[in-house]
């Protein structure tokens, strides 16, 4: 079977868009695979599916797949990629679009500068509704943030690390770093993505104060590894500093991949915002692979 699909990317975390707002292309795990896959598909960290309306009220559904093939809730840098894919194929004329996503209902708007924000709803810390398997485990107090220590062990070597767990609708932990660029990511990151305590996984943020209003980070995602930029991690990680009391917003995050800005007014109900870029790569065309 041969689709056509759209290239974007957000502060560099990339995506294959495809649309199916005139019927399902059928796709499996396999084929998502297949896409995301840098040396024989397209690549992509994530591959992102939109959806007609599935409810009054609501404008689009859009589904997200990780570079592993599984399908997960929630994708910031998406969600601005989204807002401008169906504007710029004309499946909309709004600048404030409501999306239906596994994570719930989110709500992106173009922006006069070609940014994009997105209303990405309330954060949660109830370890259940990470979820986190906090049981037998005693967290650290620090200012309104509960620290949750997680021991990793792996090549010989072992530490504690202290997380701080948030739902963004997909689950992150985060862990401050005094240097983002000597953290070991490529070693703890996959040990806290996979640690007993997250049934489902999670995404591992390391964050790095550099003052109040301005922080960098580096996200080790869930079924995608590292990536340049994370949307919903970035969302995870300024709402944990915040809570932590190391910030006040609005606060610019500084990715590897771009900047991103992040307001959380920091109520219960209070949603947070996300702002940043999302640009068309190219268009194309291929060819799956029959047997995926
Ligand atoms: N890159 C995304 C997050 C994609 C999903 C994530 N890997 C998960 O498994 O939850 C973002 O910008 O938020």
């Amino acid at each position: 079977m041969q689709i056509r699909f759209t290239k974007m990317q957000g502060a560099g975390n990339d995506f294959v868009v495809l649309d199916e707002t005139a019927g399902r292309l059928g796709l499996t795990p396999a084929h998502y695979r297949f896409l995301a896959d840098r040396h024989f598909g397209v690549g992509a960290d994530q591959i992102l599916t939109v959806r007609p309306s599935p409810a009054e009220g609501i404008d689009f559904e859009y589904v997200i797949h990780n570079a592993d093939g599984g399908e997960v809730e929630q994708c910031g840098n998406g969600a601005r990629c989204f807002a401008r894919f169906v504007r710029d194929r004309g499946l909309t004329t709004k600048d404030r679009i409501r999306v239906l996503t596994r994570g719930g209902v989110i709500e992106p708007q173009l922006t006069p500068d070609g940014r994009v924000t997105v209303d990405m709803g309330r954060p949660r810390f109830a370890p259940e509704q990470v979820p986190f398997d906090a049981q037998g485990l005693q967290p650290e107090l620090q200012g309104r943030a509960q620290k949750w220590p997680l021991v990793l062990a792996s090549d010989g070597k072992s530490a504690t690390v202290f997380v701080v767990v948030v739902s963004m609708g997909n689950p992150h932990a985060v862990q401050l770093v005094d240097d983002v660029d000597t953290a070991p990511v490529a070693w703890a990151g996959p040990l806290v993505e996979g640690h007993a305590r997250f049934p489902q996984r999670v995404n591992a943020g390391f964050l790095q104060i550099v003052d109040r209003q301005h922080v960098r980070l580096r996200v080790f995602e869930r079924g995608s590894g590292e990536t340049l930029a994370c949307g919903s991690g970035a969302c995870a990680a300024v709402v944990a500093g915040l809570q932590l009391g190391l910030l006040d917003g609005p606060v610019e995050v500084e990715t590897r991949g771009g900047l991103l800005r992040i307001d959380w007014a920091g109520g219960a109900d209070d949603a947070v915002f996300m702002t940043g870029p999302a640009t068309t790569v190219f268009d194309g065309q291929i060819q799956l692979p029959d047997a995926a």
